[in-house]
C-alpha cells in the first residue's frame, strides 16, 4: 500500500455511488438527468467535471452540494450527507455558483459581510476580496461591477470560510484572458494549500491546466475519468486529408494496406485513425509519393483531450467506421 495513501483512514472529500436524479414523475413524463453516476474526489485533489451540453453536470453538482436529494444512490462530502447534514457541512464548503445573484444595491464589502454569516468566517472579507483583486472596489455597488468583476466577487464569497472543499461552477466564464490567468493562479494556490476543488468547466484547456484528474460526463454518467494521460490513453491518433480532384472528378484510389488503422470516407475527405501514427503516416506518404497523389489539407495529430471528448460526445451517434485498408476510397462520377 502507498505510504501516502490516507484513504483507509479518512473518507474521500467527495464520494458519489450509483447517483440518480430524476425530474418530474415516473414514466415517460419524467426525465433522468443523472443515471447511476460514480465519482470520487480525494482530499486535496482538484477534479474537473466536464461534459457535453445537458450531460447532467449541474444536476450532479446540486446533489453533491446538498441543494437537492438524489432519487437514488449515495453521496457523501467530508463523510457527511450533504442534504441531510447540510447545516454541519455548509460552513466547511465554499460554493461559487454560475450566477451569484447578490443584491445589486449592496456594496462589495456589504455583500461580503452578509455572506460571511453563512460560513465559519475564518477568512476576513477584505482578505477574500484581495485574493480576487477586488479590494479597491469594496465600496462599489454590485450592480456597478462589470461581468468579470461579478464573477470574481462570486469567487471571493466562496473563499470566505477557508473552505475544505471548494465548488467552482465554470469559474472563468466571462473573464478576459488576464482575469482568467489570475483566477487560475489563485485556484492553483488554493489547491497547493490543500483545498479540495471540484470544478466544472466547458474549457478543456482549463481542465488540462488545473486538474489532477478529470471526469467526462455524458448522458447522466461518467463516461471517462482519470488523469489527462489516462483519459487520452487508448484513443487513436488521427490523420486526415482530401483526395485530389482531376478532370472534374476525384479518383478511385486503392489506399495501401495500413495495418491496424480504421479508414472512414466523407466524400473526398478521408480520415484514418491509428494507434501507430508514425508507421501509418509513413505507409500513407510512401504510397502517395509513389502514386504521385497530392493529399490535400493533410493533417496528422496525436490523440488529445479534445479528441477524447469529441469521441465521447459522439458515442451515441452511429458513425460508420470501415475496417482497415486496403480499401477502395472515392467515387468516380
Ligand atoms: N428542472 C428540470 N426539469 C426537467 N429537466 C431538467 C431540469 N433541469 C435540468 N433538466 C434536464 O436535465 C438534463 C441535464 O441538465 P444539467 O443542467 O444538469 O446539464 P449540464 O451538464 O449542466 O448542462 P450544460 O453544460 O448545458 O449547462 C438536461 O437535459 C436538462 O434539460
Amino acid at each position: 500500500m502507498d505510504a501516502n495513501d490516507t484513504s483507509h483512514r479518512e473518507p474521500p472529500a467527495i464520494e458519489a455511488v450509483g447517483l440518480h436524479r430524476r425530474y418530474g414523475p415516473a414514466g415517460a413524463a419524467g426525465f433522468d438527468a443523472v443515471r447511476g453516476l460514480d465519482l470520487t474526489v480525494r482530499r486535496g485533489e482538484l477534479l474537473a467535471l466536464l461534459g457535453t451540453n445537458g450531460a447532467g453536470k449541474t444536476s450532479t453538482l446540486e446533489l453533491i452540494e446538498g441543494l437537492a436529494a438524489p432519487t437514488a444512490g449515495r453521496v457523501r462530502v467530508l463523510g457527511l450527507d450533504p442534504h441531510r447534514e447540510r447545516a454541519a457541512l455548509r460552513p466547511r464548503i465554499g460554493i461559487m455558483l454560475q450566477e451569484g445573484g447578490f443584491p445589486g444595491d449592496l456594496t462589495v464589502a456589504e455583500t461580503g459581510r452578509t455572506w460571511t454569516g453563512l460560513t465559519t468566517g475564518a477568512r476576513p472579507v477584505d482578505e477574500a476580496l484581495d485574493l480576487v483583486g477586488l479590494l479597491d472596489r469594496r465600496k462599489v455597488r454590485v450592480k456597478q461591477l462589470s461581468g468579470g468583476e461579478r464573477r470574481r466577487l462570486d469567487l471571493a464569497m466562496a473563499l470566505l470560510g477557508r473552505p475544505e472543499v471548494l465548488f467552482l461552477d465554470e469559474p472563468s466564464t466571462g473573464l478576459d484572458p488576464e482575469a482568467r490567468a489570475a483566477v487560475w493562479r489563485l485556484v492553483r494556490e488554493l489547491r497547493a494549500q490543500g483545498t479540495t476543488v471540484l470544478l466544472t468547466t466547458h474549457y478543456l484547456e482549463e481542465a488540462e491546466e488545473l486538474a489532477d484528474r478529470l471526469a467526462i460526463m455524458h448522458r447522466g454518467r461518467v463516461a471517462a475519468a482519470g488523469t489527462v494521460a489516462e483519459v487520452i490513453a487508448g484513443r487513436p491518433a488521427r490523420i486526415s486529408f482530401e483526395l485530389p480532384e482531376r478532370h472534374g472528378r476525384y479518383e478511385t484510389l486503392a489506399l495501401p494496406p495500413l495495418p491496424g488503422a480504421e479508414v472512414t470516407a466523407d466524400g473526398r475527405r478521408i480520415t484514418v485513425q491509428t494507434h501507430q501514427l508514425q508507421s501509418t503516416l509513413t505507409g500513407l506518404l510512401g504510397w502517395a509519393a509513389h502514386q504521385e497523389v497530392a493529399l490535400g489539407g493533410l493533417d496528422a495529430r496525436s490523440a488529445s483531450l479534445e479528441e477524447a471528448f469529441l469521441a465521447i460526445a459522439a458515442s451515441a451517434d452511429t458513425a460508420t467506421v470501415h475496417p482497415a485498408a486496403p480499401a477502395l476510397i472515392g467515387t468516380a462520377r
